[in-house]
């Protein structure tokens, strides 16, 4: 392979994590990611996306090695309770144990290696997971905890572009740097959160009610970060947002130009 020129940017392959959906006449199970993940990746992120299917812990070493960057994506499922020796869910409450084998591994695999993620919502209770955490089913039930659930009296649309409550920003941290102030309005689409907080993960943001909206993983080898809210749905008009997946899109760019480097040393 060809040494691309010293500071030429190469266009970074994200990976974007599926869930198991069921489609069609006869429900058939899909692997399925949202087109907003697509476009953020096409858009502010800057890379190639590519939709890696829920096919459990098996595939991770074939895929990882081959990624520049991975977005963990939002979902209605949740992650199973047997996975942070939690009490079983209500019942009705979605599930999908083919993505949770799929992306709990492939985080710590990510992390291990220094390959960029950035988890969005589930996707951050995902990372906290996947590295020892644990979670609160229904936050909204708890004493003196808000309701962060998706609105059910407010159009689709607004409902994830609008703002619902503010999150304190940790002082001097990289997410205040991009905000450039210390608290920032978000849009909130969940029932579980942080419970108890992996020990390698730090908090980088906080709801008014305690509840850890952003972490990033301590002493990562790459740029690794969570956030609980959904920056993807309005970067096209919200700066912060944008600057979030610009970010994550430079650190992806960086892993690429090192990959690609190797491999033509080889
Ligand atoms: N199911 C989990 C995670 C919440 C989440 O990722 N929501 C995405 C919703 C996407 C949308 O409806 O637009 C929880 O409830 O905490």
């Amino acid at each position: 392979m060809t040494p691309r020129p010293k500071g030429m940017r190469v266009k970074p392959l994200i990976g974007i994590s599926c869930c198991v959906k069921g489609f069609g006449l006869f429900n058939t199970p899909n692997h399925a990611a949202s087109d907003h993940y697509v476009k953020v990746v096409l858009g502010p992120v800057g890379g190639i996306p590519i939709l890696i299917p829920a096919a459990g812990e098996a595939s991770v070493p074939d895929i990882l090695p081959r990624l520049d960057g991975l977005l963990l994506t939002g979902s209605r499922s949740n992650v199973h309770p047997s996975n942070y020796d939690g009490p079983a869910h209500a019942e009705g409450t979605p599930e999908d144990p083919q993505r949770d084998s799929t992306t709990l591994p492939l985080i710590r695999a990510a992390i291990g290696q220094g390959v960029p993620l950035l988890a969005i919502c589930r996707g951050m209770q995902e990372l906290n997971v996947a590295l020892g955490g644990t979670l609160d089913q229904r936050i909204q039930d708890l004493p003196g905890r808000m309701d962060h659930s998706t609105p059910s009296d407010q159009p689709i649309p607004l409902v994830r572009t609008g703002k619902a409550h503010t999150v304190r920003l940790a002082v001097e941290g990289m997410l205040a740097r991009l905000a450039n102030c210390g608290e920032v309005p978000v849009n909130s689409l969940h029932n579980q959160g942080v419970q108890r907080l992996a020990p390698r993960l730090e908090p980088m943001g906080w709801a008014p009610d305690g509840t850890v909206e952003a972490v990033r993983v301590r002493e990562a080898r790459g740029f690794a970060w969570g956030v609980q809210w959904h920056p993807e749905y309005d970067w096209d008009r919200d700066g912060f947002s944008r600057r979030i997946f610009e970010s994550f899109g430079e650190a992806c760019a960086d892993w690429a130009r090192l990959r690609h480097e190797q491999v033509a040393a080889e």
